[in-house]
C-alpha cells in the first residue's frame, strides 16, 4: 500500500514515523508533497521519505492519502487537486475544527470519500491516540484499512464527528499539557538537587508508569491516588498544596479552551 501525506510538518512526520516502525509502509511507498525546502528536507531526514512540490502526484500515486496542512490552507489545496480526484482515493483529514461538511463543499459536493482523524504527536513512537470519522462515502472495508493505518501509530477509534472538538482538547493537544508537567515535575527534583538529565527521566517514567496503570488496572485514577496517598505521609501534603493551587482546575480549563478554539476554527 502506498500512503500519501499533503504537507509533510510535525504531525504528518510523526505519522510517517510510526508508519514506518510498524512495518506497515517502507519509506520509499510513503509520498509527500510540501510546497517548501524546509518541509522537504525534514522529511528525508527524520524519516528518509522523499516529498515532491506537487501535490497532484500523491494523488497520482495513492489511494489513502493525509490533508495534513494547517486549517487555514486546507482551501487552497483543496481547491488544487478536487478536479484530480478518483474513485479510489480516501482523504483522512486532521485539521483542527475542519468538519466534514466544510470537506464535502470543498471538495464540490461530490462523493469524495472522507475521513474526519484527530491524532497526536505520540504516533511518532507508536503510542498515539486517534479519534476517525468516516462519511457516507466511505465503504466499511475502507474504513477498516483507514482504522489499521492509524493503529499502526498507536490507538484508534470510531468517534461521533460532534465529539471531536473535545477530542483535540483532550488527546490532541494533551501531550503538551504533559510534557508541561514533566518539566514542571523535573524542576522540582532539579531544586532538590537531581542532575537535570536524570530528572527528566524520573519524571517521564512516573507518567509512563501511572498512565500504565490507569490502562492496565482499569482501576479508577481516584483510587490509584489513593494508594499512594500514605496516611500523614508526603504525597498527601502534595495532593494538599497542588488542590490549593486549583491543579485539576487548571487542568480541565486548559483543555476546555482548546475544545472551545477548535470549535472557533471551523472553515
Ligand atoms: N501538531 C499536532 O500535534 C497536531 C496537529 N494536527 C493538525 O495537523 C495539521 C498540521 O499541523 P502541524 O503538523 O502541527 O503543522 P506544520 O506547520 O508543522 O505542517 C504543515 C505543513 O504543511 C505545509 N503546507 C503549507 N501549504 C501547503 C500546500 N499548499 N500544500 C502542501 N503542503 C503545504 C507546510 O509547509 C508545513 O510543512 C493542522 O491542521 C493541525 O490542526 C492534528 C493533531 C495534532
Ligand atoms: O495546536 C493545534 O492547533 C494542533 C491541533 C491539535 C494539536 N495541535
Amino acid at each position: 500500500m502506498r500512503i500519501g501525506f499533503i504537507g509533510t510538518g510535525v504531525m504528518a512526520n510523526a505519522m510517517m514515523g510510526g508508519i514506518i516502525s510498524a512495518g506497515v509502509c517502507k519509506p520509499e511507498d510513503i509520498v509527500g508533497a510540501d510546497p517548501t525546502e524546509f518541509g522537504r528536507n525534514k522529511t528525508k531526514e527524520q524519516n528518509g521519505v522523499e516529498v515532491t512540490d506537487n501535490n497532484l502526484d500523491v494523488l497520482e500515486k495513492c489511494d489513502y492519502i493525509f490533508l495534513t496542512v494547517k486549517p487555514q490552507y486546507y482551501a487552497p489545496v483543496i481547491e488544487g487537486i478536487k478536479d484530480h480526484v478518483k474513485d479510489n482515493h480516501v482523504f483522512i483529514s486532521i485539521g483542527a475544527g475542519v468538519t466534514l461538511d466544510y470537506l464535502g463543499k470543498a471538495f464540490g459536493d461530490k462523493s469524495v470519500k472522507l475521513v474526519r482523524v484527530m491524532p497526536n504527536t505520540p504516533a511518532q513512537v507508536g503510542e498515539g491516540m486517534s479519534a476517525a470519522c468516516p462519511n457516507e462515502f466511505v465503504s466499511e472495508e475502507e474504513t477498516k484499512t483507514t482504522l489499521s493505518i492509524l493503529a499502526a501509530f498507536g490507538k484508534a477509534e470510531i468517534i461521533p464527528e460532534n465529539l471531536f472538538d473535545v477530542v483535540t482538547g483532550v488527546s490532541g493537544s494533551g501531550p503538551a499539557y504533559v510534557f508541561l508537567f514533566i518539566e514542571a515535575l523535573a524542576d522540582a527534583a532539579v531544586v532538590g538537587g537531581m542532575p537535570r538529565r536524570q530528572a527528566y527521566e524520573f519524571a517521564a517514567q512516573t507518567v509512563y508508569g501511572a498512565a500504565k496503570m490507569v490502562m492496565e488496572t482499569g482501576k479508577h485514577p481516584g483510587e490509584l491516588k489513593d494508594m499512594v496517598c500514605s496516611p500523614a505521609g508526603t504525597t498527601i501534603a502534595a495532593v494538599r498544596t497542588l488542590e490549593a493551587n486549583n491543579f485539576r482546575s487548571a487542568v480541565i480549563e486548559g483543555a476546555n479552551a482548546a475544545t472551545e478554539k477548535s470549535a472557533a476554527m471551523r472553515g
